[in-house]
């Protein structure tokens, strides 16, 4: 399956299953329930001045102490005669702006520098992350303490203080962001097209990072409440008569134990804000995060859900067989649609032998294969049908830890993008070790040994110097070659390979296609060989099958389907391939497009596309008739001798 073109399809009419980021947030109950909280005390301390409250700071020597639920203080009174409920009200309205001012502040900056020392890199980068690093060495409530120390008490100075040592934490994580981003190719294609350094970052680059941004200041400004809350219980913030949560926690810390409704009042309050900015926050990184929104938590299975309907066919396995799949269907499910992406296809790859798969972009090519060893993403993917058979085992029924021990060992895969294969991080040659004692728990030096041997196999020069690279470090041909030495770890009998040369140019492509052939005819590994390009299939494989809307339309020896191709849709592919020192030949691309897998034609799916179509095409199902020994086509108007001719 190539990245770009097998992205599932969305249903054009509906919109997609995914329920919307809101629906998401409402679905967990106590984000909710923070949502919720936090609401009703946002909308009281912004009601504050319309609320009929006592003046917060009018002192009343003579009701001083009282109880809550005294007569016009519902709340009480504090040391000063001060009715506790304006306070209270007046204090979280005082300590919220501050705690949403100082996460504003530092949000703005920290992105700032993270931003530009990511995009940057180098030098910038250095200088200003070591900043940060200062910045971060000292515990942060000193740094915040040391800061007001030189700026002097108060509330504003407070803010400062504590926007400045939480600077550091929005540098760091939006750095790490912008490093990534800065090196895919979206940032280069803006590039290219004369973008202004200025312009990338803010236009490319900023709209992928602010729901970092916003991950970020939701589970911040709860604490940067309480950092506030605790300057001014130092009596550092907020400064008397003035009330704020903190201030009043530390009015009554003197008489806890007289008058302890004095300190416990605004430390509820400080503990349920706190609280349900905290739940509220976790809620919105829950939805917003992209790990966890692309499904990374919902999609625990491993493996392919086989969901066989009706009876499993009882087949006798083929002994000369080591790959032998019967009838395989595998559909997707999204939104109320069912996708027959794989439809009863039938496979068999013999000892030693390459069976070539050939067809347009969405046919179902990679689908087929990854079914096998169950690597289709369940949900949405499910093999509803057929048998796999390797060596006689039948996979689909085999336990999940089966499934992992002949996945890379007696299965191996090799795709088309080895840089997606390859773990950018690690050296080839521990990758290879890796890949080596998965499954073989040999000591690391011999690992060792057995890799440079694997790299010598697949004609790396230089095995030994090349395990020290890192997979950019080598050319696509190359780490090609290494994609294959890793599927060699363990003497495979069967590889899949899934469009292995097509991000490879010609000449390293034959490279690497007789590389593949050398190694079935020596260890007669059985391939299954992916591909749209009928040149390489002649290159490589015995035999082919076309495929077509998710079904095997013709298949053959590659002799016999290349110089007499019977069905319309294999005559149209063979045509699309130039031919050296014809230059004239019309290189048409076969009209029209393949039909959707959701919604299959009746009869012949490739019908509204054939030249030679007539209504009993379209009328019902066509079945495959056999022309020969393993030649069978899926056509009841076949192309015969004369046609080809013509
Ligand atoms: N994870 C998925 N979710 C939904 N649909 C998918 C998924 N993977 C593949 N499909 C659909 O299954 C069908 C077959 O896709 P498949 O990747 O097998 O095509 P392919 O023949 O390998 O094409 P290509 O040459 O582009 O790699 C396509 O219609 C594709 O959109
Ligand atoms: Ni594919």
């Amino acid at each position: 399956m190539t990245a770009v073109e097998s992205a599932p399809i969305q249903p054009a009419r509906k919109p997609s299953g995914r329920p919307s980021a809101t629906r998401l947030l409402l679905n967990n109950t106590l984000a909710t329930a923070g949502l919720v909280v936090l609401a009703a005390i946002v909308l009281i301390a912004l009601a504050a001045p319309i609320l009929p409250l006592a003046d917060p700071d009018a002192t009343a020597p003579a009701n001083r102490l009282l109880r809550p639920l005294a007569e016009g203080h519902l709340l009480g009174t504090d040391a000063l005669g001060r009715d506790i409920l304006s306070r209270l009200i007046w204090g979280t309205r005082v300590s919220l702006a501050v705690g949403i001012s100082a996460t504003l502040i530092a949000a703005f900056f920290g992105s700032l520098i993270g931003l530009v020392a990511g995009y940057a890199g180098g030098r910038i980068d250095t200088v200003l992350m070591r900043g940060i690093d200062m910045v971060m060495a000292f515990p942060y409530i000193l740094l915040a303490l040391a800061i007001v120390a030189v700026l002097g008490p108060g509330l504003l100075n407070a803010l400062y203080a504590i926007a400045v040592v939480n600077i550091p934490f929005f540098a760091r994580n939006i750095r790490g962001i912008t490093l990534g981003l800065a090196r895919r190719e979206f940032v280069d294609a803006a590039r290219l097209s004369g973008k202004s350094h200025a312009q990338i970052l803010f236009i490319e680059v900023l709209p992928n990072v602010l729901p970092v941004i916003v991950i970020t200041m939701s589970t911040t400004v709860g604490w940067m409440i309480l950092e506030t809350a605790g300057l001014s219980f130092l009596g550092l913030g907020a400064q008397p008569p003035q009330a704020d949560l903190g201030s009043m926690l530390g009015d009554g810390r003197k008489i806890l134990f007289t008058a302890p409704h004095v300190s416990i009042i605004p430390g509820l309050m400080i503990f349920v804000l706190v609280m349900s900015i905290n739940l509220l926050g976790d809620g919105v990184r829950d939805v917003l995060d992209p790990r966890l929104k692309s499904g990374a938590l919902s999609r625990p299975v491993a493996r392919t859900a086989v969901m066989r309907e009706g009876l499993v066919p009882d087949v006798a396995p083929d002994p000369d067989a080591v790959l032998d799949v019967r009838d395989l269907n595998t559909q997707f499910r999204l939104g109320g649609d069912v996708y027959r992406a794989v439809g009863g296809v039938d496979m068999r790859v013999g000892k030693g032998e390459c069976l070539g798969i050939v067809g347009e972009s969405g046919s179902g090519k990679s689908v087929s294969a990854m079914s096998i060893m169950g690597l289709v993403p369940s949900p949405p993917g499910r093999i509803t049908g057929g048998v796999a058979l390797l060596e006689g085992e039948d996979l689909f029924s085999a336990s999940d830890a089966r499934i992992r021990q002949l996945r890379g060992s007696a299965v191996s895969h090799v795709f088309q993008d080895p840089l997606s294969t390859l773990h950018p991080l690690f050296t080839v040659g521990d990758q290879l070790v890796e890949a080596i004692r998965a499954h073989d728990p040999l000591p690391k030096a011999e690992a060792g040994r057995k890799a440079a041997e694997l790299l010598r196999i697949v004609r790396i020069p230089n095995p030994s110097e090349r395990m020290k690279a890192y997979p950019h470090e080598l050319s696509g041909g190359m780490r090609q070659r290494v994609c294959i030495a890793m599927a060699l770890a363990h003497d495979a009998r069967v590889i899949i390979a899934d469009e292995p040369t097509t991000a490879l140019d010609v000449t390293v492509q034959a490279q690497v296609l007789s590389l593949l052939d050398t190694l079935r005819a020596e260890r007669d590994t059985g391939i299954l060989f992916i591909t749209h390009d009928f040149g390489v299939v002649s290159a490589i494989c015995d035999r082919v099958a076309v495929m077509y809307a998710g079904r095997f339309v013709e298949t053959g020896t590659t002799e016999e389907i290349l110089s007499a191709p019977a069905h319309p849709y294999t005559a149209k592919l063979i045509d699309c391939v130039p031919v050296l020192g014809e230059p004239d030949r019309r290189l048409d691309a076969i009209e029209g497009r393949p039909p959707m897998v959701n919604d299959l034609p009746e009869g012949c799916a490739f019908a509204p596309r054939c030249p030679r179509a007539q209504a009993d095409c379209r009328a019902a199902p066509i079945g495959l008739t056999e022309l020969g020994e393993g030649r069978t086509v899926r056509c009841i108007h076949p192309l015969t001798g004369d046609d080809r001719d013509a």
